[in-house]
């Protein structure tokens, strides 16, 4: 998209804009809260990790648009999920707080979100942006969204191209990127559209834009992405129809004007969460860490699979389903790692876990290599560049390449640690620096942790914990 005059004077429209969006909880907390990470004791004991944060989102939003009362029970009460909560009451639904992690939401069918008075501020988190920009998308309503540094700086372009086909009227700044505008149109046009980046948001904010499109709308996947929308649509009442072609493209097709039925859902803990118990316990020696209801959805299991070809001990117990979607507990033991080339296949099962295996590369025997992995540098932060200038702060030798990185394992020795790390309003690269002070000769210390309230606000509380 060009940067002409007319589209800039759009964003500076919207920017004025920005300063008067309602606030949630999460975005009034501006003070840096910087903190050291030194050579751990080690890590024993059980844990239970918080809920999925992209179960989550879509919890809140088809509760929000079913005709009726659902209950959620392990919501993840993040900052970015707390975003979209207040997006939905913004726009109509009765969402009520009744305990921890248990909410109870009521509904107003799909087609009933009101036009909210103020714009939305989405804070830090792509998913309630994307997914809520399609939901807004095929309804008659003209919705701002506006967020903090980090949102600002990533394309929404990705979304934009696809709901405009269905009719919604968007208004960017330049680079197609928030304070945005969107314009809905009811009824929408309902499209067939091919995915060109493997991307699970952009995949949901089409079909979440289906939902109030008379007709089929159809999202083309050939790279198969994190499967929660489909899965909870379905469970919802939708009609919504999978075709798999020989070649593992997926023809996923959600029938419009839909009427959710609403629910009872428990939402299993965050892989993604996990993650950070799971490299830190293989890598701090002695560890020896149980780690309760880890959801491994197939789609979001990558990362257990890679560390296990790296020699690392992870046991998979009690083997159960939770809210429609496969869960076990895991217990993980320290190990010497070995260097691997990864499969790029397997990114999109384990992308946002990337930072986290970058540090258990550090200390493996040997080299690791990835590849295919351009869309880290459009997350909270450039996650390539900012982990490979972290990593080299702290001692490990890191090659970057356009879409990956090359990093050489010290055989298990400790890294030499000693740096401060911005983190770049990003809470991946804040919580995967902690890990690495874990197990650094001098501590590590991270310029602020603020971030991490975005997915995981107990993290340093649970770590703390295994430590005793
Ligand atoms: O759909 C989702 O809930 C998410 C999809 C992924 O983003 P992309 O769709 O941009 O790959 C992921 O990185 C993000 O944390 C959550
Ligand atoms: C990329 C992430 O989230 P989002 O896109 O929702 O900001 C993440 O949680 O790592």
């Amino acid at each position: 998209m060009g940067a002409g005059p007319a589209i800039r004077q759009i964003g500076v429209r919207l920017a004025r804009l920005s300063g008067r969006c309602q606030k949630p909880h999460a975005m009034t907390d501006q003070t840096a809260r910087p903190r050291s990470f030194a050579a751990s004791a080690p890590l024993k004991g059980r844990i239970a990790i918080p809920g999925d944060k992209s179960i989550s989102h879509r919890a809140l939003m088809l509760s929000a648009l079913a005709v009726g009362t659902s209950r959620v029970s392990g919501l993840l009460e993040g900052h970015d999920v707390l975003a979209t909560a207040a997006a939905m009451r913004a726009m109509g639904a009765n969402i009520d707080r009744t305990g921890d992690g248990e909410w109870v939401i009521e509904g107003v069918g799909v087609g009933g979100l009101l036009q909210p008075r103020e714009a939305l501020d989405m804070g830090n988190s792509g998913t309630s942006t994307r997914l809520l920009m399609g939901l807004v998308s095929s309804h008659p309503i003209t919705t701002t969204f506006v967020g903090d540094a980090s949102l600002s700086g990533r394309p929404m372009g990705r979304v934009i191209d696809p709901l405009s086909q269905m009719g919604a009227d968007i208004s960017a700044s330049p680079g197609g990127r928030l304070p945005l505008m969107v314009r809905g149109l009811a009824p929408a046009v309902p499209i067939e559209y091919r995915l060109p980046v493997a991307s699970a948001q952009v995949k949901s904010a089409i079909l979440l834009a289906g939902l109030n499109t008379p007709g089929i709308t159809t999202v083309i996947e050939p790279v198969p992405t994190r499967d929660h929308s489909e899965r909870m649509l379905k469970g919802f009442g939708a009609t919504l129809d999978v075709e798999v072609e020989p070649d593992g493209t997926r023809w996923i097709s959600v029938m419009g004007e839909a009427e959710l039925r609403p629910q009872t859902i428990v939402v299993p803990g965050d892989p993604s969460s996990a993650a950070f118990f799971i490299v830190a316990a293989l890598l701090v020696p002695g560890s020896d860490v149980t780690i309760a209801n880890v959801g491994l959805n197939p789609t979001r299991a990558g990362l257990v699979e890679v560390l296990k070809a790296m020699g690392g001990d992870i046991e998979l117990l009690d083997a159960r389903e939770v809210g429609g979607e496969p869960v076990a507990d895991l217990r993980v033991r320290h190990s010497l790692l070995r260097g691997i080339a990864v499969d790029p296949a397997v990114a999109p099962s384990m992308i946002d876990e990337y930072p986290i295996l970058f540090v258990a590369a550090a200390l493996a025997e040997g080299t690791t290599v990835t590849t295919g992995l351009e869309e880290l540098r459009v997350k909270e932060s450039d996650r390539l560049s900012v982990m490979a200038a972290g990593l080299a702060a702290i001692g490990v030798r890191v090659e970057e390449s356009e879409d990956g990185l090359v990093i050489h394992g010290t055989g298990g020795d400790p890294l030499p640690g000693g740096a401060t790390i911005a983190g770049h309003l990003d809470h991946r690269i804040c919580m995967s620096f902690a890990i690495a002070g874990l197990v650094s000769k001098a501590p590590v210390t991270i310029d602020d942790m603020a971030p991490v309230a975005t997915s995981f606000p107990n993290f340093e509380a649970l770590l703390e914990g295994l430590q005793r």
